[in-house]
């Protein structure tokens, strides 16, 4: 098992990386819980959610609330039902949240986790490549039908336990999805890695180098997030690709495609942009034959008017006085923030959408 201490400003916290640790929850945390809660989504609760139990004596102190699988999760009706949960078991201020499960369940069971009695200790155990982005930094959220993630807090976990066996049931499209985000995080960092993982076939990867991208993926995130936990600068550069995925999501319903696509998609976006105001060498022709070759679904642009999407893009987090504020990268490892004009963002998103369509 190896693990990485992440600085935050309540606490430091752990993310233990190993493989068949779903079960170890009890020795790995560093403190009693009178009473847990596991909280977890339908699909992940058949494969793990009893390997998880095991691990805890006696188990008499440990419940369980399962949400339906999918993003459409990430609501208020089902936070009100875990809430529900958390009063019904009499949780106190010494229980314990396990978020089971992808970004859905961290992002949700950390945001009732966050909320109930004002706050109790919670533990992210990813189960997703995704996941290795949701489980750190502490952004916990529901999405409103407006946008994305638009209730939420920053919580930070006391714990993130990655057992990186369970990644071996995800379907080739949670892989793919998965990849966008580390891809996002190569984008940011480092071209030798970013160039090596633009050749990679997404349904041919070893074990070896899913754990090894995924702890290079942390190791960014986290750099980030110790710098600007609350997003006032730096942080921001995680978001490269999202102003206009999370449009893309909220635009086609909850689910329809995955999070990990839509950033894949709006970082191409992100990538033309930048090419365009700075002339720079960003490796966009690798990356548009990354996104073709691994099958993103770049088709199910073709039913989004553009104006919808950019009304959508101004709901964005980052948008200030009705201006939109983008992520662009002048080269690879090197992020800026700049504004832009509704006018512009409009001529460079109808002509982006045409470029979509033919490659469809
Ligand atoms: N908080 C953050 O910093 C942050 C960062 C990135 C993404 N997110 C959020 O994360 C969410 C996306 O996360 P996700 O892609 O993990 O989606 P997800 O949690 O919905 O999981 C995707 C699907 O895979 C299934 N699944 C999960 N683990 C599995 C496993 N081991 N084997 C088989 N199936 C499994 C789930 O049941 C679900 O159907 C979005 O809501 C996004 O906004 C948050
Ligand atoms: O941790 C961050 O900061 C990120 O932006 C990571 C993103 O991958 C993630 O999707 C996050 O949930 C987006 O946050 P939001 O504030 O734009 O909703
Ligand atoms: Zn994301």
């Amino acid at each position: 098992m190896s693990s990485l201490l992440i600085q935050s400003s309540t606490h430091d916290y752990e993310v233990a990386i190993g493989s068949g640790i779903r079960g170890r929850v009890e020795e790995i945390l560093d403190k009693d819980y009178q009473k847990v809660l596991i909280i977890t989504d339908s699909q992940v609760a058949d494969l793990y959610l009893q390997q998880v139990i095991e691990g805890f004596s006696p188990k008499g102190q440990v419940g369980t609330a399962v949400v339906p699988a999918g993003e459409a999760s990430k609501s208020m009706e089902q936070y009100q039902y875990l809430l529900d949960v958390c009063v019904e078991e009499r949780l106190d201020r010494k229980s314990l949240i396990i978020a089971l499960g992808g970004g859905m369940i961290g992002d949700l069971a950390g945001f009732a986790a966050s909320t109930y009695l004002r706050g109790i200790d919670f533990v992210q155990m990813p189960t997703t490549i995704l996941a290795h982005d949701s489980s750190v930094g502490g952004k916990v959220a529901i999405n409103h039908p407006q946008g994305k993630n638009l209730i939420g807090s920053f919580y930070n976990p006391v714990h993130v336990i990655y057992d990186m066996e369970t990644l071996s049931s995800l379907s080739p499209a949670e892989v793919r999805s998965g990849y966008g985000e580390v891809v996002k995080h190569g984008l940011l960092s480092d071209p030798k890695w970013l160039d090596e993982l633009l050749q990679q076939d997404l349904t041919q990867l070893s074990k070896d180098q899913i754990a090894k991208d995924l702890a290079k993926g942390i190791r960014v995130k986290a750099n980030l997030v110790e710098q600007d936990e609350r997003e006032a600068g730096v942080r921001k550069y995680l978001n490269l690709g999202h102003t206009l995925a999370h449009s893309i999501e909220a635009e086609l319903g909850y689910g329809d495609i995955t999070h990990g696509e839509a950033v894949a998609i709006g970082i191409w976006f992100a990538l033309k942009l930048s090419k365009k105001k700075f002339q720079t060498d960003l490796p966009v022709k690798d990356y548009v034959n990354w996104i073709i070759r691994n099958h993103f679904p770049v088709d199910k642009l073709n039913k989004l008017d553009c104006n919808s999407l950019i009304n959508r893009m101004k709901r964005d987090k980052k948008t200030v006085h009705e201006v939109i504020n983008y992520v662009l990268l002048t080269d690879t490892g090197f992020p800026c923030i700049e504004p832009l004009q509704d006018e512009e963002l409009l001529q460079e998103l109808n002509d982006f959408l045409k470029e979509v369509r033919r490659h469809d």
